[in-house]
């Protein structure tokens, strides 16, 4: 059934990027377990939630992107990510999902940094609003991390340890600021391909390195210490994605070779991050690196920052489903 219209939802959601991420073998289910260290940036989705009208406002989504930002590839009906969580929220609180979903998308596509969790978790927490829904956070967070694996930090934000296929999150201390800068590269590449392209890899007698511990990053993390970070940045599947997209390896030379402490290829890539000695030093590296024709486009942000959150027209919103942060950063996103 359709209802009165009142005022829309809007939540703001963060990209994330792996600091650290470590992938164990493949599970009988077809997922790998991970380790991996989350840091949420200050590149945000905003999802726009609205009741639907007969006649006027039509249930399903609608997407637009910021400038610069390809959404071709962004499914505009009930396959899209946004779509599957309000579609959850509703058959878990037994109503119709009546709404219409407006994504305005500034996280680059298919790029490693999780721009279609960050829209569902919005979406999640922009329908609980406005439906009122009182659930707190763990029942939010228990759907996010049905609807994908990285729904749930996308609620959370901050800096946080991931395992199980990620879902499961501890926050970690995270001093300071850090400033990075973000490659994007003219195409996206599939989670799933770049899984299954690890496992092609490590069935070979020359597989690749793993990862170290977690611990040390967590160390670094804790002294906010950028120098010592970039030295512990990992990746198991930067590997994979390297070997599906060779161009990877002048990006992430590109970015080193313009200022940068060190880079990594963001989660499944093809997106490459850099972390800088601070925030001028992000902004030359960035500019030289956007003139070394290595990638699409090149973006600065810093990180952490405070997971979704909405910005306007709280329908009487459940509360913010993060617990206390050690350090969320500077709180505004860039
Ligand atoms: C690799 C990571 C690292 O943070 O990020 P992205 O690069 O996608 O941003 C994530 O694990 C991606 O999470 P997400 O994109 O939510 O993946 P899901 O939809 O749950 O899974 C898509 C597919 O990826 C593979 N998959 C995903 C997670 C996991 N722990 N093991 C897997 O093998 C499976 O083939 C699964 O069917
Ligand atoms: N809201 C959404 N935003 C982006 N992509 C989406 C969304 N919903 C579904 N998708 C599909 O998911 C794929 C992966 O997108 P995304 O989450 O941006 O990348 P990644 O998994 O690399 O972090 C896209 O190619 C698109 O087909």
């Amino acid at each position: 059934m359709l209802s009165a219209v009142g005022p829309p939802v809007t939540v703001r959601v963060p990209a994330k990027i792996n600091l650290h991420l470590a992938v164990g073998d493949l599970r009988e289910d077809g997922y790998h377990d991970l380790v991996t260290v989350f840091q949420a940036l200050s590149i945000a989705d905003e999802v726009t939630v609205t009741r639907a009208v007969r006649d006027a406002i039509e249930p399903g989504v609608s997407v637009s992107g910021a400038d610069g930002v390809d959404v071709s590839e962004v499914p505009a009906d009930t396959t899209n990510l946004a779509w599957r969580a309000v579609e959850a929220l509703a058959r878990r609180v037994d109503r119709e999902p009546d709404v219409r979903v407006g994504l305005h998308k500034a996280i680059p596509v298919a790029g490693g940094m999780a721009g279609g969790s960050a829209d569902a978790a919005g979406a999640l927490l922009a329908a609980a609003s406005l439906w009122r829904v009182e659930m707190g956070r763990e029942g939010l967070m228990e759907i996010a991390a049905e609807v994908g694996s990285d729904v749930a930090f996308a609620l959370h934000g901050g800096t946080a340890l991931g395992t199980g296929r990620g879902e499961r999150l501890v926050p970690v201390l995270s001093r300071h600021t850090f400033h990075w800068v973000v490659a994007v590269a003219d195409h996206g590449l599939s989670t799933p391909t770049v899984f299954g392209e690890l496992d092609r890899l490590r069935a070979r007698p020359e597989a690749p390195r793993r990862v170290g511990d977690v611990e040390p990053v967590l160390e670094a993390l804790a002294s906010g210490e950028a120098r010592s970070l970039a030295l512990l940045l990992g990746n198991d599947l930067q590997a994979a994605a390297v070997s599906l997209d060779p161009g990877l390896r002048r990006t992430l030379r590109g970015g080193v070779d313009a200022g940068a402490l060190a880079g990594v290829v963001s989660g499944s890539g093809p997106t490459c991050v850099f972390l800088c000695d601070g925030q001028d030093a992000a902004v030359r590296v960035a500019a030289e690196l956007a003139g070394a024709g290595v990638c699409r486009t090149v973006r600065v942000a810093h990180g952490p920052v405070p997971g979704a959150r909405v910005v306007d027209g709280d329908g009487g919103s459940p509360g913010p489903p993060s617990p206390p942060r050690p350090d969320p950063g500077p709180g505004a996103y860039a």
